[in-house]
C-alpha cells in the first residue's frame, strides 16, 4: 500500500509522485438530485487518472468540482497538500488547473493561432495599456507567450492548420486545438471532459497517443472523464468508477475491469 508521499516508477519507466490532489468525502446536491455521494478519491503527481461511468454516473459533475465550477455542500478538496477554499474557476485555473471541455469551446471565427494564444491569458501580466502601446514588459510576455505555442503547435502536429479559422475544421482536429489551448496554460493538472466522445477510430487514436506523449513529454498530470470504459483502459494508470453517484470501483485498469460491481454497471444490472 502506498503513503500519500510516496512515488514509483511504472512498468513503462513513468515516474509517478506522491499526492497532489485529494477530495475527501464529496457530496454534490442539486436540489433533490445527489450528483456526487461521499466519493473519496485521490490524483498523484504525473499520473493519469481515469473517472468512467455510465450516463448519468456524475463525472462531469466530478470534473466540475475538481475545476471549480461547483462548489460541493459536503467534503473538502486538497491541494498540493492544503485544503482549498471555496474558489471561482479562474482562481483554480491560476493555480495551474486547466481543462478542455465536451461541447468543445473555441472562438470558431478565430484562428488556430489565436485561439491557442487565448490559452495564455493567466501568464499575461501586461495592463492593458502596456498591451496597447507595445512597451517593455508587453513586448516581453508577447514574445514569451509565441515561444510556447510554437512549441505545442508543433508538438500536436498542427502546424499546417496554423492559419485556418477553427470553425472550418474537421471534429477531430477541433478537439486538438482545444488541447492545445489547455497546454498553452502549461498546466500542471489537466483536466479532459470526454476527450474521446464523437469522434472515428481513428481520431481516438490520434488523441490517445497525443494525450500519452503531453503526459510523458511534459510530466503533466492528468485527469480525463470519460463514458467509453474501452478508451481509458490503455491510457490509464488509476481509473474511479462512478455510477448513479457513488463509486463502485478504483484501482488499476485490470483491477477495475474484474470489478464485479464495474461489470454489472456496464451491463446495466438493475440496483436495489
Ligand atoms: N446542473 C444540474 N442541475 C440539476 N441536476 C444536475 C445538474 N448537473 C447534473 N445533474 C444531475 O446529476 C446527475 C449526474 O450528472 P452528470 O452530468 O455529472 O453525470 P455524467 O456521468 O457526467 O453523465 P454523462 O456521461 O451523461 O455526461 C444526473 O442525474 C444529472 O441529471
Amino acid at each position: 500500500m502506498l503513503d500519500a508521499s510516496d512515488s514509483y516508477v511504472t512498468e513503462d519507466g513513468r515516474t509517478i509522485g506522491a499526492v497532489v490532489m485529494e477530495m475527501k468525502n464529496i457530496t454534490l446536491r442539486f436540489g433533490g438530485v445527489v450528483a456526487i455521494k461521499d466519493i473519496s478519491f485521490d490524483i498523484r503527481e504525473g499520473e493519469i487518472r481515469a473517472i468512467i461511468g455510465p450516463n448519468g454516473a456524475g463525472k462531469s459533475s466530478m470534473l466540475n468540482v475538481i475545476s471549480g465550477f461547483y462548489n460541493p455542500q459536503e467534503g473538502q478538496v486538497f491541494y498540493k497538500g492544503k485544503q482549498r477554499p471555496q474558489m471561482r474557476p479562474y482562481q483554480v485555473a491560476r493555480q495551474g488547473i486547466a481543462r478542455t471541455f465536451q461541447n468543445i469551446a473555441l472562438f470558431e471565427g478565430m484562428t488556430v493561432l489565436d485561439n491557442i494564444m487565448t490559452g495564455r491569458l493567466h501568464h499575461t501580466k501586461a495592463n492593458i495599456w502596456q498591451q496597447a502601446f507595445w512597451k517593455g514588459k508587453a513586448e516581453a510576455e508577447e514574445v514569451a507567450n509565441r515561444e510556447v505555442v510554437e512549441k505545442i503547435i508543433d508538438f500536436l502536429e498542427i502546424q499546417s492548420i496554423r492559419k485556418t479559422p477553427v470553425g472550418r475544421l474537421p471534429y477531430g482536429l477541433k478537439k486538438r486545438v482545444e488541447l492545445a489551448r489547455a497546454l498553452a496554460a502549461e498546466p500542471s493538472i489537466l483536466l479532459l471532459d470526454e476527450p474521446m466522445a464523437g469522434m472515428n477510430v481513428e481520431e481516438k487514436e490520434d488523441m490517445s497517443r497525443f494525450i500519452l506523449d503531453v503526459n510523458d513529454e511534459f510530466g503533466t498530470t492528468i485527469a480525463l472523464i470519460e463514458h467509453d470504459m474501452g478508451v481509458v483502459m490503455d491510457l490509464s494508470d488509476r481509473v474511479v468508477v462512478m455510477d448513479y453517484g457513488q463509486k463502485i470501483g478504483d484501482g488499476t485498469p485490470d483491477e477495475v475491469r474484474n470489478n464485479q460491481a464495474v461489470i454489472d454497471a456496464y451491463l446495466g444490472v438493475a440496483h436495489d
